[in-house]
């Protein structure tokens, strides 16, 4: 159990658990607004996963139907900082943002529970990832190449990938982050569908995996 995490009786999270396995199919119907309103997140979620998967949307969204705070890491690090990533990366290489990146992220780590959007490549930093682990909840937002392709299109602000063409990055990256991001607590998909749709269905796997580690009487 994580420092300043609240336990849940197994009795109640077998309920809870029973719950959601009538709702988990049903994304979208209210269901797991419902489920939310009752569930007691442990440990602070973090969500991890590539660029454009929707860590920020999404996690941002599950915030509010939680009733929790919502950070972002990515916008921490440019308060921190008093500049943006994109100029962090420009003047001081993305080494150092990833020294900025692992201090914020322990920091947040230490906060009351909470919903924690990470950058994409927050989670593929030993030190972060053994952090997450020990304090947190991962979740990891998988997305398909093209879904990732059209999201990030919309936005020029993400550095790595205004070094040549997006798609032949995410590629790459694809590649090398997957089996990492794979190591997460949970996994969702972050389909090519209405933003709300798949906060129903994190909200639904959150309550799962929340249930049954409950019940396995472990930190999860
Ligand atoms: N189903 C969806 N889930 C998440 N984001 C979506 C979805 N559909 C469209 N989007 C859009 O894709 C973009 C995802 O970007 P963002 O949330 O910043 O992702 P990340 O933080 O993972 O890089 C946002 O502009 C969001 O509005
Ligand atoms: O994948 C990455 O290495 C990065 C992802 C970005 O965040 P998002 O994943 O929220 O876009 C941001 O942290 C930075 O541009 C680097
Ligand atoms: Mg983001």
């Amino acid at each position: 159990m994580a420092a300043g995490g609240q336990n849940i009786g197994a009795s109640e999270a077998i309920q809870r658990h029973e719950v959601d396995d009538q709702q988990a199919n049903r994304p979208g119907d209210g269901g797991t607004a419902r489920l939310a309103d009752k569930m007691v997140l442990p440990r602070t979620l973090v969500l991890v996963g590539l660029m454009g998967a929707g860590k920020t949307s999404v996690g941002r969204r599950i915030a509010q139907r939680l009733g929790l705070n919502f950070i972002d890491a990515d916008a921490e690090i440019e308060t921190a900082a008093g500049c943006t990533i994109a100029e962090i990366f420009a003047r001081h290489g993305e080494a150092a943002f990833r020294d900025g990146e692992r201090r914020v992220i322990a920091r947040l780590l230490e906060e009351p529970v909470h919903i924690l959007a990470t950058g994409g490549g927050a989670f593929m930093d030993p030190a972060t990832r053994d952090c997450i682990h020990q304090r947190g909840l991962s979740l990891w937002l998988r997305a398909e190449l093209d879904v990732l392709v059209r999201r990030v299109a919309r936005r020029t602000h993400r550095p790595l990938l205004n070094q040549g063409d997006p798609k032949e990055i995410l590629t790459r990256l694809m590649t090398i982050r997957h089996p990492v991001y794979a190591e997460a607590d949970i996994i969702v998909d972050s389909l090519d569908a209405p933003t709300e749709n798949t906060v129903d269905r994190c909200l639904a796997a959150i309550a799962a995996h929340v249930g049954r580690v409950a019940v396995a009487g472990s930190a999860p």
